[in-house]
């Protein structure tokens, strides 16, 4: 005879009685009973241990739990990919000047040439990269980025080269395939280009000459095949005005060159991105999607957007954060946008630069600089993305600046 068992309840009642507590030889366990029917009589009930107890049965509800999240985190994903499942879907933008630019990248993509694509910081040149990948014949293959602004001088050579077993002391015992080798069937993303030291310049161009690598402490050369695009926001014909850019590299890296719009040549864009914004903000955040007023789209339209699209994204997103969902209002845009004043109030006064009489504007305009930088390094722990994306300026720009005031990079 089973201690506690209400079956005969479920016989009388005809009524299912799933994941009930039942005390059973001193332990709670999670149990189900089930009328048995023939035709319209009930002839008997059956029970049945679910759970061996309730914590077994909190565990699965965990689990549940857990997988659910994940679940909707996938979704997110593969709702993000789906998206940029052309590489030209990412690019948002009706104006002329990004209809002709997807216009050029569709017709550019299949032909196996280097592009240079050129244009402001964050208007958006490695997501023309991207795009020219994704509809290449090598999309199935890396393509691997490069930041030459952000490689460090001393590993340079390890980084794009490689190096073989045993090179130099501490070298991984297997070696390392460099990007270019990692780029092999794929394409090569050489951001920044225009903040590659001359030296460097040089190695990669013999890179691109003869097609092939040599590993550190390795005399084999490797053969590599990649497609190379670079970007730059530098004017890179005078950099070769004045020997910083080599002549030679820019005809190697540049037989199709493509311009990104500054995005206050293309206001009429800002409803459209700005909507992306707070969609992909507010599926990243499982919040509701928030919308703009009229009013702080005209706001928006009337900004020059030094930063461009990246400040643009920065400042959707920000009101996002501040907004309580709905219609994001006027007021929660930053100072700056409704007419003057810099972008972020500096924590530290920008003392001493309109005292000083001897000092020509461009100095002035350093000094600022500088102090909103070191502020918001200060805000931002360091963190220099974070930094570059606050202030609307390249990562490679800031990397000079911080060498400039005399910050340790490393
Ligand atoms: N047309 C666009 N549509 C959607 N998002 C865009 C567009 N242009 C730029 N963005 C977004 O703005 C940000 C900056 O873009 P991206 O990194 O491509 O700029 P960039 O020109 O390569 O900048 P930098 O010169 O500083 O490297 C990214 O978050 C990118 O997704």
């Amino acid at each position: 005879m089973i201690e506690n068992t209400r079956l005969h309840q479920v016989v009388q009642s005809g009524k299912a009685e799933v994941g009930h507590i039942q005390r059973m030889n001193g332990s709670n366990r999670v149990v189900s009973r089930t009328p048995i029917y023939r035709g319209k009589k009930i002839v008997g009930a059956i029970g049945r241990i679910m759970f061996k107890g309730p914590e077994q049965l909190e565990k699965l509800n965990q689990e549940i739990n857990s997988l659910e999240s994940e679940v909707k985190f996938y979704r997110r994903e593969a709702e993000a990919m789906r998206r940029n499942e052309y590489g030209l879907e990412s690019i948002i933008g009706s104006s002329r000047s990004i209809s002709d630019l997807k216009n050029d990248i569709v017709r550019i993509a299949p032909l196996d040439v280097p592009v240079l694509v050129c244009g402001e910081s964050g208007s958006g040149k490695e997501l023309v990269a991207q795009a020219l990948h994704r509809i290449s014949s090598r999309r199935n293959n890396n393509m691997i980025m490069i930041n030459a602004a952000a490689l460090p001088s001393t590993l340079v050579e390890s980084e794009l080269f490689g190096y073989s077993a045993g090179a130099f002391t501490g070298a991984h015992q297997k070696g390392h395939p460099g990007k270019f080798e990692q780029a092999n069937g794929g394409s090569l993303f050489l951001d920044e280009i225009g903040d590659m030291p001359l030296d460097v310049q040089a190695k990669l161009l013999r890179v691109l000459q003869d097609g092939s690598v040599e590993k550190l402490g390795s005399t084999r050369s490797i053969k590599v095949d990649f497609r190379l695009i670079s970007a730059t926001n530098r004017n890179l014909e005078e950099m070769i005005r004045e020997n910083d850019f080599r002549l030679d590299l820019y005809y190697r890296i540049s037989p199709v060159v493509l311009h990104v719009p500054p995005l206050r040549d293309r206001l009429e864009d800002i409803p459209a991105l700005a909507d992306e914004f707070l969609r992909n903000f507010a599926e990243r955040h499982d919040r509701p999607v928030c919308s703009l007023s009229a009013e702080v789209i005209s706001l928006l339209q009337s900004h020059n957007w030094p930063g461009n699209v990246r400040q643009l994204k920065h400042e959707v997103e920000r009101a996002a954060i501040f907004s309580n969902g709905g219609v994001i209002e006027a007021h929660l845009l930053q100072r700056s946008l409704h007419g003057g004043g810099l972008a972020a109030i500096p924590d530290r006064p920008i003392a001493g630069v309109a005292a000083s009489n001897d000092l020509q504007l461009k100095d002035h305009m350093q000094k600022v600089e500088d102090v909103v930088i070191e502020n918001a390094m200060q805000r931002l722990n360091g963190n220099k993305k974070r930094v570059a994306e606050e202030l609307g300026i390249s990562r490679s720009y800031l990397y000079k600046k911080l060498a400039g005031i005399g910050v340790d990079l490393n």
